[in-house]
């Protein structure tokens, strides 16, 4: 596997490490094994932001690892929280400067935390605030679990469920994505269960035929969001790249080496993919297939024309859906007084950074 751990004045990247590759660092700076175990239980499950906080770690390995080596802890620049259902919006600085957003959401089967995986991102979907600006880069093993740690530190919050679905195209950063599932679900971090962590993707086909093969029992979201390739390509560029038919076949080999239901998200656009023609394409299509659709009003973004399709419309077509026995349902908007949709609230962070910045 390909990961850069260096980071920062070329200091090593501690929190990306599993505990064998940590073990091989502190041994190689002269240390014993038990040492390295004591470092990830205070990174990964005591959850520590400082080396000063490792309180069993001698002095003399604290200062030396400071010097080698970085502690990834995101800096929390604004939290909003929802007055409706207790959603909450985080904001976090990372250590060269840029920002992400990550998002709690309190459900009553548990806490479930949506991560972002990049900074920005270069898919150019037509509703998407994310990727207005590009990609700015990928993010780290660390700075993917470091939005778990916080939230769950600074909500005091317990969570367990995981979705990859904040800015940034995962399959686009496979490696560092596949480190991060590893490490939360390691039995000496928090420990969540595969099978409570998602991956959303717009549909990258080798990469997922990739995933498929680990056989890993995380559940796999595709944003479909039409039917068929020629209105696809007008709401995602990758659509150009690889065919519909192409992802489902991508979708039947991931659940015959998983067995896991495929979910398909379809963001339901006014006048543009809510017809009663798409929804009977949408039936064809997922037709024998073992999976869910996920039906999501759009949010509309200020830079994009797109509408959210009327209630009456998006009942229709999930019920068309239904009728097929197909198992649907209209994702619940969380956080409404907060909104925004997906990268807006650091959209807007910049462009007021850059207000005040150009006022100054
Ligand atoms: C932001 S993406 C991140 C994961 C991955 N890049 C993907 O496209 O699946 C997560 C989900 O949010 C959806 N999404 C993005 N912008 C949206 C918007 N304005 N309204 C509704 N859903 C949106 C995407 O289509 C996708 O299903
Ligand atoms: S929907 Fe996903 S792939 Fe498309 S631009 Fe947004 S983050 Fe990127």
């Amino acid at each position: 596997m390909d990961i850069n751990y260096k980071i920062k004045d070329g200091r090593v990247d501690l929190k990306s490490l599993n505990s064998s590759e940590l073990i091989e660092y502190i041994e190689s700076l002269g240390e014993k094994k038990f040492r390295a175990n004591q470092l990830y239980q205070w990174m990964h499950e005591k959850l520590v932001t400082n080396f000063d906080d490792c309180l069993n770690i001698p002095a003399k390995l604290r200062e030396s690892l400071k010097e080698n080596a970085y502690l990834m802890a995101l800096e929390p620049i604004r939290v909003q929280t929802s007055q409706i259902d207790g959603t909450q919006k985080y904001l976090f600085k990372l250590y060269d400067g840029n920002v992400i957003e990550s998002v709690l959401m309190k459900y009553h089967h548990g806490n479930s935390v949506c991560i972002s995986s990049q900074v920005g991102c270069k898919m150019g979907c037509r509703f998407c605030a994310s990727t207005l600006d590009g990609c700015v880069r990928n993010l780290t093993a660390s700075e993917m679990l470091d939005q778990v740690y916080r939230i769950q530190s600074i909500s005091g919050e317990r969570v367990s469920n995981i979705v990859i679905m904040g800015s940034g195209e995962p399959m686009d950063n496979y490696d560092n994505v596949i480190k991060f599932l590893e490490l939360i679900n390691s039995e000496k971090g928090l420990n969540i269960s595969l099978r409570n962590l998602t991956v959303s993707t717009c549909g990258l086909v080798p990469k997922i035929r990739e995933l498929a093969d680990l056989e890993l029992q995380i559940t796999l979201a595709i944003s479909l969001h039409a039917p068929n390739d020629e209105l696809r390509k007008t709401m995602m560029p990758i659509a150009n790249k690889y065919s519909i038919e192409e992802i489902m076949d991508a979708c039947r080999y991931y659940l015959d080496k998983t067995g896991r239901r495929i979910s398909f998200e379809y963001s339901l656009v006014k006048g543009v993919n809510d017809t009663k023609e798409c929804a009977s394409q949408l039936i064809d299509l997922v037709h024998g297939l073992n999976c869910h659709i996920n039906l999501i009003p759009v949010n509309p973004i200020k830079e994009r024309d797109y509408e959210q399709s009327n209630k009456d419309a998006i009942m229709a077509f999930k019920n068309k859906l239904e009728k097929c026995g197909i198992n649907v349902t209209i994702r619940r908007e969380m956080g409404r007084d907060i909104d925004g949709a997906c990268g807006q609230l650091r959209k807007s962070y910049m462009e007021d950074s850059h207000e005040s910045s150009s006022n100054d």
